[in-house]
């Protein structure tokens, strides 16, 4: 699990350690941390440390600190190193250091167009503009060398690795919102715990890949933003146990598709027949109901109602459309107390006092109409900008658990707990597949632990948790799904079958071994794991 703060937490964290000085001790640790990742970029992915071309974006603060102190690492170690100070002013240690290991120096507000094609011609470019005391998107000259650097790197021009250091510049640490100018990274090298600018919005676009240093801060105060990792998986996905038969793995009822929108249903369905449920009943009109058996056999399609429908949880919404039966079998589930995904149409339904059970998956547009619709003014952009706040507004309002789809999928709880997930491919953004998620999500609600055993009584945030490990799920058959071309929804329900395949077969393998799985997208580097400071 990653765990990810806000700026302002960070910083009080470090608090203490600075006013004990440790200031320079917990800068060189970061510093360290940032060289190491970008030494290890640069021989794979060009081959090469000595000789290669690396231009550091340098700030006023202590962000260019760590920038120019990693810098002359790489310097140290043969690297052609050059520095665009972007302010007046640097860290004056940092620049010291820099320019004895033989580093250059330029200054960015005599020579944009230069150090723009300088960025543009570097194997690496180590952004360290601005850090977590940034306010607002870059100014003056760093913004113009931003834009026209977006300008030469897009298209087929070779392109240098972008090393973030500690957030990409002009993002907003504590939302993930970026009101100007910003850049974005390849990878982000973040320093004593992920911010959760990161995580959301914008800032996860623009992040890359997150490495995690630890430079030695302890605890961190604050609620987090949390990301599931391949380890957090197992216990959230459905497992089947030796004494168990189709009814007690988990039934779950689907309500979805509509004579204009049948396809919604059959994809639904699909998707949660492939993660693993008991068996499916689905519930809508007679021509969808022989759609899905042409496709699926095993679903025990009726026209009749919730009530008198005995599942351990509820999906509704999907291709609903205008069908009035559809309309009342979403009413119905989203107030039967079951878990219930409330998806697409049905979201239109939505009223506050709810229960966290009843999970709500809009994507930006939908959640926009139910906020509006709830008397709180909002843009679909202003929701796109700062997904975190609208995603736990919209929990606080209604009552329910929210999934909001987009680059990174936010699952906030009322409770306040929140999840991020970044595994998706921009090629999920397809008519369908959202269906298939909310069959996923269907499918983890009607077999997960809390449901099957009476005893268990779910904590707070489980259900953003079933919702962010749906999230992931979807994400990570999407990019298999994506490898053979432009993704058809259709195909995921067999990707789903082979992620859920091979996470079982990792999950043995690291039992066998004794060790957490992998996560190739997340990695964070122990303080006590970092070679020994020179
Ligand atoms: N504290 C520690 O011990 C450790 C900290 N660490 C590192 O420090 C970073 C935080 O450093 P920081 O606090 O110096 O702030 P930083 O992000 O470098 O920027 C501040 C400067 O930028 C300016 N500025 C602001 N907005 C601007 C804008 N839009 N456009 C242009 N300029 C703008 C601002 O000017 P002002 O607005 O105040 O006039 C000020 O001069 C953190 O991210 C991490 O990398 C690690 O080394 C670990 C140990
Ligand atoms: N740019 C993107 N990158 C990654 N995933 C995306 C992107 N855009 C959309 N998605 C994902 O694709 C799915 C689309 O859902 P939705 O818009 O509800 O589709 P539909 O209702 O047509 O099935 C969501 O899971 C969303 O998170
Ligand atoms: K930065």
């Amino acid at each position: 699990m990653i765990s990810a703060y806000s700026g302002t937490a960070v910083r009080a964290a470090e608090k203490p350690l600075l006013e004990a000085g440790n200031g320079p001790a917990l800068m060189q640790r970061a510093a360290y941390g940032l060289y190491a990742a970008c030494a290890r970029e640069l021989l794979e992915r060009r081959g090469f440390l000595y000789g290669a071309r690396v231009t550091v974006l340098a700030g006023a603060g202590n962000n260019g600190g760590d920038a120019l102190f990693a810098g002359a690492r790489l310097g140290r170690r043969g690297a052609a190193v050059t520095a665009v100070l972007t302010s007046a002013v640097s860290h004056p240690q940092a620049l010291a250091a820099f320019r004895s290991a033989g580093g250059r120096t330029v200054e960015l507000s005599s020579a944009v167009e230069e150090c723009t094609r300088l960025c543009a011609a570097s194997d690496l470019v180590i952004d360290g503009i601005l850090g977590t005391g940034g306010k607002g998107g870059l100014r003056g000259p760093a913004a113009e060398l931003a834009r026209a650097f977006a300008g030469l790197t897009s298209g087929s021009n070779p392109s240098p690795v972008m090393i973030a250091c500690d957030l990409p510049s002009g993002v907003d640490a504590d939302t993930g919102r970026a009101d100007g100018v910003h850049l974005a990274a390849d990878l982000t090298v973040t320093f004593g715990a992920a911010k959760t600018g990161l995580m959301a919005g914008p800032g996860a676009v623009a992040a890359g890949r997150i490495e995690i240093i630890d430079i030695g801060l302890g605890t961190v105060p604050g609620q987090a933003v949390r990301r599931l990792e391949t380890a957090d998986l197992s216990g959230l996905l459905p497992s089947p146990r030796k004494t168990d038969q189709k009814y007690s793995r988990g039934v779950l009822g689907i309500a979805a598709g509509s004579a204009a929108y049948p396809g919604a249903a059959v994809l639904a369905t699909g998707a949660a027949l492939a993660t693993g449920v008991g068996m499916v009943r689905y519930l809508g009109p007679e021509s969808v109901c022989r759609l899905i058996n042409t496709a699926h056999p095993e679903a025990v399609c009726a026209t009749g109602n919730v009530p008198l429908a005995h599942v351990q949880a509820w999906l509704a919404g999907p291709g609903a459309g205008t069908d009035e039966d559809q309309r009342r079998r979403a009413l119905e589930a989203m107030t039967s107390g079951l878990p219930a995904v409330i998806d697409a149409d049905a979201i239109s339904y939505v009223e506050p006092g709810l229960g966290p059970q009843v999970v709500l998956t809009p994507h930006a547009g939908e959640l926009t109409a139910l906020l509006t619709r709830l008397g709180e003014t909002v843009t679909r952009e202003q929701i796109e900008g700062d997904p975190l706040r609208y995603a736990r507004r919209a929990a606080e309002l209604t009552g329910a658990t929210v999934l909001l789809k987009g680059w990174a999928t936010i699952t906030a709880s009322p409770t306040g707990e929140t999840y991020s997930q970044a595994e998706a491919t921009p090629w999920l953004a397809a008519a369908g597949s959202g269906d298939t998620l909310a069959g996923i999500l269907g499918a983890l609600l009607a077999t997960n632990r809390c449901n099957r055993d009476a005893d268990l009584e779910p904590p707070a945030g489980y259900y953003a948790e079933l919702a962010a490990a749906a999230a992931s799920i979807h994400g990570r058959a999407g990019n298999l799904a994506a490898q053979a071309g432009p993704l058809e929804p259709s195909a995921l329900p067999a990707a789903i079958r082979t992620v859920l395949g091979e996470l079982a077969a990792m999950r043995e393998a690291s039992k066998r071994a004794g060790r957490r799985p992998k996560n190739r997208e997340w990695q964070s580097v122990p303080f006590n794991a970092l070679p020994r400071l020179r």
